[in-house]
């Protein structure tokens, strides 16, 4: 029996591990030992959408060896556009399933743990506790507050992306710092109170379905993020927290900014001054300034007949006229180049209500002429009307309610939904 087998030291990592991680095990500073601080990470990603998906295909093809993945929502057909691990074939299925899916035909040796229920003040800390890392790929307020709080509390980096329309930040909250002195303050770089101490209001905050966001946007903040967590994981990186912001249509397209270290004052991190309570115990809702007007379900709640018309009743009324009738449709002019009512004309909500007497007065010319007023959901052509009613004497002017989106389903199925 030869006794060299006994002595040679076994591989750290199993073989077809070599080879599969070879290319990144050959960087300078990474090295087997990165390959296999990432091996033994577990990195939680909160969002399983445009920012999630790319996060979590990069985390797990580099072989970060458990993945947790929280989502309570389900694969829509205008989710594909960005969340590239979602399939046409899993339309319907929740989110972190369907990644889950797909990350096991990717890796088949991550360990990945879904959970199906939304992020929340009374689950945070027993679901992120388990992980070394946490990513915010989520696309609201009040669970930004809430992981930073978390993510404060656990003692663990948040990386957190957004992205809208052509732009996207990044930033790691309450990061490791390098060579921090022996200020315990100065262990940890800012959360995201220390910055933002006061949400903005929450009409300020729009979704993707509203503003619109180019896949690839959320591509390069996705991969930021993957990127930063396995910089954190392997000690690459600098410990120096920083804010980057990127514009798309930019020239240069990124930004960055130092950021200062955490304040004394955060209610969160800080030790001076008034703390936050109980993570469970805060309403981040209301904290944010509550649920944003669901403005959908507020337009059938609205039933007042001399306001607001149903898209059957505007049909009718297009077919059998009794009076000249006008549509007025008041979404932006690239949405109305996607599609539109024939015969509708177009002034962009902006423009009406920055001098609604103007179209007002062109309206009133037009006595005889019933006008209604449409928009994609029927949120903005309540605004139009209520402001071109200050101003206008127009016998009947009302608003479709659910916008063409609702003419589209209770009409004409082949009027495009988008
Ligand atoms: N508190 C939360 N817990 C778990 N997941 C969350 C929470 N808040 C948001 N998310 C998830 O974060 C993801 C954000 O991704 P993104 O905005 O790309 O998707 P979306 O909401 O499907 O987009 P769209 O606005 O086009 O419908 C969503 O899948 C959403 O369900
Ligand atoms: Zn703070």
């Amino acid at each position: 029996m030869s006794t060299s087998s006994s002595v040679e030291p076994q591989p750290q990592l199993p073989l077809a591990d070599y080879r599969r991680y070879g290319r990144q095990m050959i960087l300078d500073g990474f090295g087997l030992e990165g390959q296999i601080e990432l091996q033994k990470a577990s990195v939680v990603v909160v969002g399983a959408g445009g920012l999630g998906c790319p996060a979590l295909q990069y985390l797990a093809a580099a072989g970060v060896g458990t993945l947790g993945i929280i989502d309570h929502d389900h694969v829509e057909i205008s989710n594909l556009q960005r969340q590239v691990l979602h399939t046409e074939s899993r339309v319907g299925m929740p989110k972190v399933l369907s990644a889950a899916e797909a990350i096991k035909q990717m890796n088949s040796r991550v360990r990945v743990n879904p959970v199906t229920t939304a992020l929340n003040s009374t689950n945070a800390l027993e679901l992120l506790a388990p992980y070394d890392l946490i990513l915010d790929c989520t696309d609201n307020l009040p669970t930004r507050y809430l992981l930073s709080d978390t993510a404060v509390k656990l003692g663990k980096p948040l990386v957190s992306g957004a992205a809208q329309q052509f732009e996207g930040q990044l930033c790691t909250y309450n990061l490791p710092l390098k060579n921090s002195s022996q200020d315990q303050l100065q262990e940890r770089g800012p959360c995201f109170r220390c910055l933002f101490p006061k949400p903005p209001a929450p009409e300020m905050a729009g979704s993707c379905e509203e503003l619109g966001i180019l896949g690839a946007v959320t591509g390069v903040i996705g991969n930021l993020q993957a990127l930063e967590a396995i910089k954190i994981l392997t000690g690459l990186h600098d410990g120096k927290p920083s804010l980057l912001m990127f514009s798309a249509l930019s020239a240069p397209p990124f930004r960055s900014v130092k950021l200062r270290p955490r304040r004394a004052s955060c209610p969160a991190c800080g030790v001076e001054g008034e703390k936050i309570g109980k993570i469970e115990e805060t309403d981040y809702v209301a904290f944010c300034g509550g649920e944003r007007p669901d403005w959908v379900s507020r337009g059938l709640v609205v039933e007042d007949p001399q306001k607001r018309i149903h898209a059957k009743e505007l049909k009718n009324a297009l077919e059998n006229p009794q009076r000249m009738v006008k549509i007025l449709d008041v979404r932006p002019r690239t949405e109305f180049g996607i599609c539109h009512l024939p015969g509708s004309t177009n002034i962009p909500i902006k423009e009406l209500l920055t001098n609604p007497r103007q179209f007002a007065e062109g309206l009133q010319r037009e006595e005889e002429t019933d006008v209604y007023v449409v928009c994609r959901l029927g949120n903005d052509s309540q605004l139009a009307v209520d402001a071109l009613r200050e101003v206008s004497k127009t016998v009947v002017l009302k608003d479709l309610v659910g916008g063409l989106r609702a003419w589209s389903k209770e009409v004409d199925s082949n009027f495009p939904i988008y």
